[in-house]
């Protein structure tokens, strides 16, 4: 016969926390969100963090290269999405970390041979105004000289002057050596009064510039999350099928961490990927599992030798599996019970599971109530596709503006198989739609809003960790009158601005 679980299925909306004692060195200044991605033993940290507790879900509307900087540098971490060819996704992940913050490739170069008309002209199509003037006019040539508006008077000078007449030559600038600080760097544009630093190797090659400008940009991301040679760190997500390819091309472009992505995890699809994995690569190479979402699927995947596990089916904002397969479980109560099982495997094997909520927050506090429930760390797609640095398009819808957010399981998602695997014709049936999503800005601002009211609820509950929030929450579930009592109720409000987040 079929096993019913007794409780129902529940989710976030269902619940509220009950606030703590507040001891006055319990502020928002003090907390610290810091969370293991990978696990660890007991006594041990985890060998890679997150400075915020946040993942850009694996997903194309989501987590292209640029997504992935920008959350890097406030501390969180981006899944580069598996549903593009092999090629591709490595092109991502090398644009990451190959980025160096403040040190930038020149973008604008020409040869001394090139005339004041050829700087205009580069000038105006690319909209920057410092040229690098090399050999061979390319971005890692031998440098020659620079070129600024400083150099020439359009008033006067003849267009057909060659750059060679007018740059400021090699023998007067100032360069930084390769391997040179970002500080050390920013000491030179202090002390000779510059504008862009030139970065060359003994050879005289051009490296990078360094602009005064984008290291104040650095000094902004105090929370950035680098690995060991100060590249951001990024993740990318893999599927079960073409893991022989995909895995070490993205080892070797250096991705730090993978996920399997995949809507259920509890698969002997997975348990081969992560043992290939294992068999190839030892510990080296982490991998996260998912996604489940109760206790005989969380422990499948540890025993298989996840690194850290999803939870979650069904719950995304998106998602229409529920209605096309009828699998999945209310978000709260399948974290609940895994965070449970996490716990218990802990207690039995000494080996903290880090896992991770995926999916259907709506509201900042469902992330605290996430966290609460005993998440390490929190994957949102809907959230993310709203900001500017989402890769889509931002469009004018009515009066508002609003980008575009689709599913992996939507057959615009799915599409690239077609061409690039030379996979199915098609999909039997979709789970998930094709959407907009109002939009709402820069991702740097509303994290930090979001981050504040994090802060702000767990020092109503005592907690300066997460893993303090873990021991301490104490959570009620509400009614569904109490649910009316929980929002403006029996008042005329004025305008809509305590209806949005
Ligand atoms: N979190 C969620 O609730 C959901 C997420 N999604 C997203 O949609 C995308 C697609 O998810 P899925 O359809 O679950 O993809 P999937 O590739 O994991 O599974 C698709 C089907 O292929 C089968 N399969 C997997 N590996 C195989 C192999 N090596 N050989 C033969 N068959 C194999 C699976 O059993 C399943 O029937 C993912 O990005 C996923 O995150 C989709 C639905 C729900
Ligand atoms: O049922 C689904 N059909 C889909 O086609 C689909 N695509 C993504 N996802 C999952 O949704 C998560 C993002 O959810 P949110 O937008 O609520 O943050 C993601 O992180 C995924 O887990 C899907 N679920
Ligand atoms: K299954």
């Amino acid at each position: 016969m079929a096993i019913y679980f007794s409780e129902p299925s529940r989710t976030f909306n269902e619940y509220l926390l009950i606030p703590n004692l507040t001891t006055k060195s319990c502020i928002p200044a003090n907390v610290t969100l810091k969370a293991p991605l990978v696990k660890f033993n007991k006594g041990e940290t985890s060998p890679l963090q997150v400075n915020i507790p946040f993942a850009s879900a694996i997903m194309q509307a989501v987590s292209d290269n640029r997504m992935a900087v920008a959350m890097a540098q406030c501390g969180g971490i981006s899944f580069i999405y598996g549903s593009q060819s092999v090629r591709d996704q490595v092109v991502m992940v090398k644009k990451v970390k190959n980025y160096k913050a403040g040190f930038v490739v020149s973008r604008c170069n020409l040869t001394p041979n090139h005339t004041l008309q050829d700087v205009l002209h580069l000038k105006e199509k690319t909209g920057y105004s410092t040229i690098a003037v090399t050999e061979d006019g390319t971005s890692t040539g031998k440098l020659l000289g620079i070129v600024t508006s400083r150099d020439y008077r359009l008033s006067r000078d003849d267009r057909n002057k060659p750059i060679s007449e007018f740059m400021t030559p090699f023998s007067e600038l100032i360069c930084g050596k390769i391997g040179i600080t970002l500080s050390d760097a920013n000491d030179l544009i202090w002390d000779h009064k510059l504008n862009c630093l030139p970065i060359i190797d003994d050879t005289q090659h051009l490296h990078y510039l360094v602009f005064r400008k984008d290291y104040d940009r650095n000094k902004e991301n105090p929370n950035e999350l680098l690995d060991g040679n100060k590249s951001y760190v990024v993740g990318a997500g893999i599927n079960t099928r073409d893991y022989e390819e995909r895995v070490p091309a993205l080892v070797q472009a250096g991705v730090d961490i993978l996920c399997i992505d995949s809507s259920d995890g509890y698969s002997e699809w997975q348990q081969e990927t992560i043992s290939y994995i294992r068999k190839t690569y030892g510990k080296e190479v982490k991998v996260g599992g998912g996604n489940v979402v109760d206790k005989e699927g969380f422990l499948f995947l540890a025993e298989a030798g996840a690194d850290f596990i999803k939870v979650g089916i069904g719950g995304g904002s998106i998602c229409i599996t529920r209605e096309q397969k009828g699998i999945g479980r209310g978000q709260a109560s399948a974290l609940i019970d895994v965070a449970a099982a996490r716990n218990e495997y802990f207690e039995q094997t000494g080996v903290y599971i880090p896992i991770c909520s995926d999916g259907g927050i709506v509201h900042d506090y469902h992330i605290t109530l996430a966290l609460a429930m005993g998440a390490d760390f929190i994957m949102m797609g809907r959230y993310f596709a709203r900001f500017d640095e989402s890769p889509t398009r931002k469009l004018k819808v009515g009066n508002n503006y609003v980008k575009e957010y689709w599913a992996e399981g939507s057959n615009r998602a799915r599409n690239w198989q077609r061409y690039d695997l030379g996979g199915e014709k098609g999909l039997v049936f979709e789970e998930g739609v094709d959407s907009y999503v109002p939009y709402a800005g820069s991702l740097r601002e509303n994290l930090a809003n979001t981050i504040s009211k994090i802060k702000s609820t767990m020092c109503s509950c005592g907690s300066l960790s997460i893993s303090e929030f873990h021991q301490k929450a104490r959570l009620t579930l509400i009614s569904s009158t109490s649910l009316v009592e929980g929002g403006a109720h029996d008042v005329i409000v004025k305008d809509n601005q305590l209806s949005g987040e």
